[in-house]
């Protein structure tokens, strides 16, 4: 039987995406009653899109209220980046996509120069 649970200990950091996009895909299949993430699969695309979309302007307020200010704002604008990359996640996870598909787009840009890649289009 698998074991659809999320880890009980925090992965290192180097896994964070790969063992989180394992637990977004197994909560395609739980009950929404038990899982947040389920209860956004349930929901679809529209609730999920919606999150990003609310999460992403909690991000850009957060930053323009860390311009200049302290810890604790800095860690507020680190949380709210945090619920924007796990909705973006959720709604990639979704869609039948995942993280490393997001990796090999911006590795396959290393190197070619915005300015030069616009030019070219
Ligand atoms: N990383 C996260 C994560 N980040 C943020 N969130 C949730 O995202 C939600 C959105 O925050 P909001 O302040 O907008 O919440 P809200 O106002 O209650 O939401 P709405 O009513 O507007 O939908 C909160 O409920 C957070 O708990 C997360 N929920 C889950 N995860 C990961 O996903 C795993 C599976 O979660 P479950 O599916 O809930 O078991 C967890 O073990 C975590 O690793």
């Amino acid at each position: 039987m698998t074991n659809t649970a999320p880890p009980n200990t925090s992965p290192a950091t180097d896994t964070v995406l790969e063992t989180l996009a394992d637990v977004l895909k197994q909560r395609r299949h739980a009950a929404p009653e038990d899982s947040y993430v389920a209860s956004l699969h349930h929901k679809g695309l529209n609730k999920i899109l919606e999150k990003v979309g609310e999460e992403a302007t909690e991000t850009l307020l957060a930053a323009k209220d860390a311009d200049g200010g302290d810890e604790t704002k800095h860690q507020a604008l680190i949380a709210e980046t945090a619920d924007l990359w796990f909705h973006t996640l959720v709604m990639l996870s979704h869609l039948g996509m995942d993280h490393q598909d997001v990796l090999d787009e911006l590795a396959r840009r290393f190197g070619v120069s915005g300015h030069d890649e616009k030019a070219a289009r």
